[in-house]
């Protein structure tokens, strides 16, 4: 669907009550075709928008790609010289989620013993998989670039499974870090997790069809655009002049409002994607009534 990514950006920044409308640059190419002509030139068109769109890392988009974008515009963030980039901090987001879920589902603050599947490991998946081992979690990985697998094999004891078969696992918790549409009819029968929280942006294949289902089957959804907001959190800051201490404080706001939202969901019987989606309308609202008030005054 058009606008889908700009707008989860949108309902992500609501969540996160950052002060900013959403936008997505997706650039359709080939990513062994990449160079630093191609990303300049990408950089110019950028920054001839200017401001009015801040581009940023993504996937196949790397820390150096972005700091070679910026040699042709001010409107990039995620530079690693400012703010470090924005995939470490994402992690603990998502990290800090799954504890959140962990929570609401079962009265637990605790990780240790439980076995997540992590799809992709990535910038993301990767520092998600240091977060669980570090907390004694039984790691299940796939990527489908072998290597990443052996070095999450290697780093933190994950157990290595097929990509094809990272959906029927038993495992306690599904943790998507690759890329999205992959909650959809194909995948959702087979899944046994009880919980999905994970980083990629727009999980769902089809919002409405699959998070019902989700919620038919008793599998506790996390909303991608609420759990992944800790990259989004980093890179503001680091437009307003970053402040690390400040940015993290603000990622621990995630456990919050996602424990937020399973509370409304529960008490609306709704999905949780739904009681995402009021909360970021709600305060979508509230921020245009409020901007009208102070042009009135
Ligand atoms: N980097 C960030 O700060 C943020 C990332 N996200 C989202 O999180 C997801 C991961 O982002 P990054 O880690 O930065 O991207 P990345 O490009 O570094 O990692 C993606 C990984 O997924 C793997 N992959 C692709 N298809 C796969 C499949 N079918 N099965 C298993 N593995 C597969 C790739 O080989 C790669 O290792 C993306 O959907 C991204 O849009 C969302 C918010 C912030
Ligand atoms: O927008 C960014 O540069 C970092 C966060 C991000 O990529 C996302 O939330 O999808």
């Amino acid at each position: 669907m058009r606008f889908r990514l700009s707008r989860g950006m949108t309902y992500k920044a609501a969540c996160a009550n950052i002060p900013a409308g959403g936008g997505k640059a997706v650039i359709i190419a080939n990513p062994e075709n990449k160079t630093d002509d191609l990303l300049r030139a990408y950089g110019r068109f950028v920054e001839s928008l200017n401001g009015r769109f801040i581009t940023g890392q993504d996937v196949n988009i790397t820390p150096d790609d972005v700091r070679t974008i910026s040699q042709e515009t001010r409107y990039v963030v995620g530079v690693s010289e400012k703010s470090g980039g924005p995939a470490p901090i994402t992690s603990l987001g998502v990290f800090l989620g799954i504890k959140a879920a962990v929570e609401s589902r079962w009265q637990s603050k605790r990780l240790d013993g439980m076995k997540v599947a992590v799809q992709g490991l990535g910038n993301v998946g990767k520092n998600l998989c240091r977060h669980l081992h570090e907390h004694d979690v039984k790691l299940f990985v796939s990527d489908v670039d072998p290597a990443k697998a052996e070095e999450a094999k290697r780093l933190f004891g994950a157990t290595i499974v097929e990509p094809s078969e990272i959906y029927s696992l038993d495992v306690d918790i599904f943790s998507p870090c690759a890329l999205g549409g992959i909650l959809n009819s194909h995948t959702i029968p087979f899944l046994q997790a009880s919980i999905i929280a994970g980083a990629a942006n727009n999980q769902l294949e089809n919002e409405q069809l699959h998070s019902q289902m989700l919620a038919k089957k008793g599998i506790l959804y996390s909303p991608d655009y609420v759990i992944n907001a800790g990259g989004l959190i980093n890179v503001y800051n680091e437009m307003i002049g970053y402040d690390e201490e400040k940015a993290f404080k603000q990622v621990h706001n995630i456990y919050d409002t996602l424990l937020a939202i399973f509370d409304i969901a529960n008490q609306q019987g709704v999905t949780t994607n739904d009681a995402a989606k009021r909360l970021a309308e709600d305060r979508i609202q509230n921020g245009k009534r409020n901007k009208t008030k102070a042009i009135a005054a």
